[in-house]
């Protein structure tokens, strides 16, 4: 076996396939060690078994369900315990691309709990220990959906914008501490995730990216200590400007009183 990572380990979940198969195969490649997260366990370790071979890497596989509280709990614990991990990558989620007249409730909420909950815990239980060793990354996958939010199921969309909101609100709190933020927002990749959300065609698109295209992309964006990074725009004054508006309009809002035009006396 090789000797612990200098670099430290990145935790990656939903490591068994698409985005996060790719992060683990390239963060391997970085000298990372790595724990791998997801419910399919033979996945996991052909991904393991390769990686060792390949980068001379300890790649651990974890398997977990993510929507089962007690599985999420002993991923939380590992985040907490072990300390020499020194990334979280919070990739694993489900999309759909039906509407609220096509969705059944029970999914939206299983989505959630994924999308959102998880997520949440998981940051959680890394961020105070980043913090306490002033080092540390956490990469959140949203998606370009929470800008474009018209544009797939609505409870997904919100979802990956309240990753977004999310990773604003980490980056205030932390980067003082020494713990770096990225969220980071695909738009349509070849994965199974199009299986999954209802729209297999996607996959095959030409607008679609290779998931290797967009985690290469989105590791330069880390490396170039970007806070939000979105591969697919290729007019990054886009963003900025969006960013810019935003936080000039979030100035604005300390009023006592209603706006005129609602004419309340
Ligand atoms: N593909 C795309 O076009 C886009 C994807 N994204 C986001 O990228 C991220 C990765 O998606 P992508 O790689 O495309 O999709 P995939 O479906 O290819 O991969 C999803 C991964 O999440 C894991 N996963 C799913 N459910 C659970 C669960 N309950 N517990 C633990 N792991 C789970 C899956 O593994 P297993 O089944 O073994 O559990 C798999 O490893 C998601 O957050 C997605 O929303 C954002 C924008 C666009
Ligand atoms: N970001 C993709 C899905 O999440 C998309 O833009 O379709």
């Amino acid at each position: 076996m090789s000797n612990p990572s200098p670099k430290g380990v990145a935790l990656i979940t939903g490591a068994s396939a698409g985005i996060g198969a790719i992060y683990a195969d390239r963060l391997a490649k970085r000298g990372y060690d790595l724990i791998l997260v997801a419910r399919d366990q033979q996945r996991l370790n052909a991904i393991a078994e390769r990686l060792r071979a390949e980068a001379d890497v300890q790649v651990t596989p974890l398997p977990a369900d993510l929507n089962d509280k007690a599985a999420l709990a002993k991923v939380e614990a590992v985040l907490r315990e072990d300390p020499n991990i020194a990334m979280l990558v919070n990739n694993a989620g489900v999309g759909s691309v039906a509407s609220i007249l096509q969705a059944n409730v029970d999914k939206m909420e299983a989505m959630i709990d994924l999308n959102i909950t998880a997520l949440t815990r998981l940051t959680y239980a890394a961020a105070p220990a980043f913090a306490a060793r002033g080092k540390g990354a956490i990469i959140n996958i949203s998606s370009a959906v929470a800008i474009a939010v018209e544009n797939l199921n609505g409870v997904y969309s919100a979802s990956k914008s309240y990753v977004l909101s999310f990773g604003h609100s980490l980056q205030k709190d932390l980067a003082e501490k020494g713990v770096r933020i990225q969220t980071l927002l695909p738009a349509a990749t070849a994965t199974e995730f199009w299986d999954i959300a209802g729209y297999a065609p996607q996959k095959t698109a030409d607008t679609t990216m290779r998931a290797e295209d967009l985690v290469d992309a989105a590791l330069a964006g880390f490396d170039a200590g970007e806070l939000v990074t979105i591969p697919a725009l290729h007019e990054a004054e886009a963003w900025t400007r969006w960013e810019q508006e935003r936080r000039a309009m979030a100035a604005k809002f300390r009023n006592p009183k209603p706006a005129p035009r609602y004419h309340v006396a």
